[in-house]
């Protein structure tokens, strides 16, 4: 059996507990772009400081610095056996480097998960966490860009991904046990 996910959803969907309860169940690391972006802008480091401004604006971050961000994280030997990808691929350019990149290691993807929700369900849950965690690019103009951005670039994916009969969609909406359960079950014919 091997595991390689990617995971997409609307910001506010859950997408980063579930990825991290999935990984957990299934014993593969947890590779989330966003959280990479922002170890970065913590340690001020040079792709930190040339992403921070996309990131403040809740736009995509250039592809050629997360592709090779990426392609750099998926060759550590924790990746070797599986992965979730939870953040990336974020528009179609970024799903045709993925493909290559795998491709390159004789490797596919085994699923590619849409977790859903309806908008005023993700609203609301960022206002919390915007509360809870205080993240510096949670504020509400810019969670309205990053739905927007979501909508428009990575929503089609789902799409792409249905083609290749890789997309498994599960609601969101629900306790977060259930909802990992509901994941499990859904992914089950995929691995
Ligand atoms: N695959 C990606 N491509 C470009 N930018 C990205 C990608 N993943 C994350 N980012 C940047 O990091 C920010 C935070 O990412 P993330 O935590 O995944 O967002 P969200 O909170 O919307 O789930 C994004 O708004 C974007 O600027």
């Amino acid at each position: 059996m091997s595991a390689r996910l990617i995971i997409m959803g609307p910001q506010g969907a859950g997408k980063g507990t579930q990825a991290a309860r999935l990984a957990d169940r299934l014993g593969v690391p947890t590779i989330s772009t966003g959280d990479m972006f922002r170890s970065h802008l913590a340690e001020r480091s040079e792709l930190g400081q040339r992403a921070q401004r996309y990131m403040d604006a809740g736009e995509l971050v250039p592809d050629e610095i997360t592709d090779a961000m990426v392609r750099e994280r998926l060759a550590q030997p924790d990746a070797a056996e599986g992965f979730i990808l939870d953040g990336y691929p974020r528009n179609a350019a970024q799903a045709q480097v993925l493909e290559s990149i795998l491709a390159e290691s004789g490797i596919a993807l085994n699923a590619a998960i849409e977790l859903t929700a309806d908008t005023d369900e993700v609203v609301e849950r960022l206002l919390k966490r915007a509360e809870e965690q205080g993240r510096a690019d949670d504020t509400e103009p810019v969670i309205r860009r990053r739905l927007a951005v979501y909508a428009e670039q990575t929503a089609p994916l789902a799409a792409l991904y249905a083609e290749k009969d890789l997309l498994v969609q599960v609601d969101g909406v629900g306790e977060m046990d259930e909802v990992t359960e509901r994941l499990l079950a859904a992914l089950e014919p995929k691995l």
